[in-house]
């Protein structure tokens, strides 16, 4: 029992763990870029906006609440990464 449901879900989860990757390499530079410009850590326009996308996206209604946790989450992550990379770059710079 639940086999193939568990087979589904790892080969799902490899390739979002991949894209995971992918987007915290991008968030990666933008802490760089922001450090370099001296831009704060929090664009709410842009955070409104992937938020909007990302749900007009979901094609099933009764996921939406979860894909704005998600992505609650995702930029929280991302915004954790990006204060500490550029705490270290300060510390870096500083030295
Ligand atoms: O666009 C940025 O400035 C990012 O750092 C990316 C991101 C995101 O995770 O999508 C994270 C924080 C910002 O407030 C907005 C968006």
């Amino acid at each position: 029992m639940l086999e193939e449901q568990y087979q589904k879900i790892d080969g799902i989860d490899q390739q979002l763990a991949a894209l995971f990757e992918q987007r915290m390499a991008v968030v990666d530079e933008i802490a760089q870029i922001k450090f370099d410009n001296q831009i704060g850590l929090t664009n709410i326009q842009r955070e409104k906006a992937v938020m909007d996308q990302r749900l007009a996206a979901v094609e099933e209604p009764k996921f939406e609440p979860y894909i704005v946790d998600l992505y609650q989450t995702m930029i929280l992550i991302a915004k954790q990464y990006q204060v500490k990379k550029m705490k270290a770059l300060k510390e870096q710079a500083e030295a």
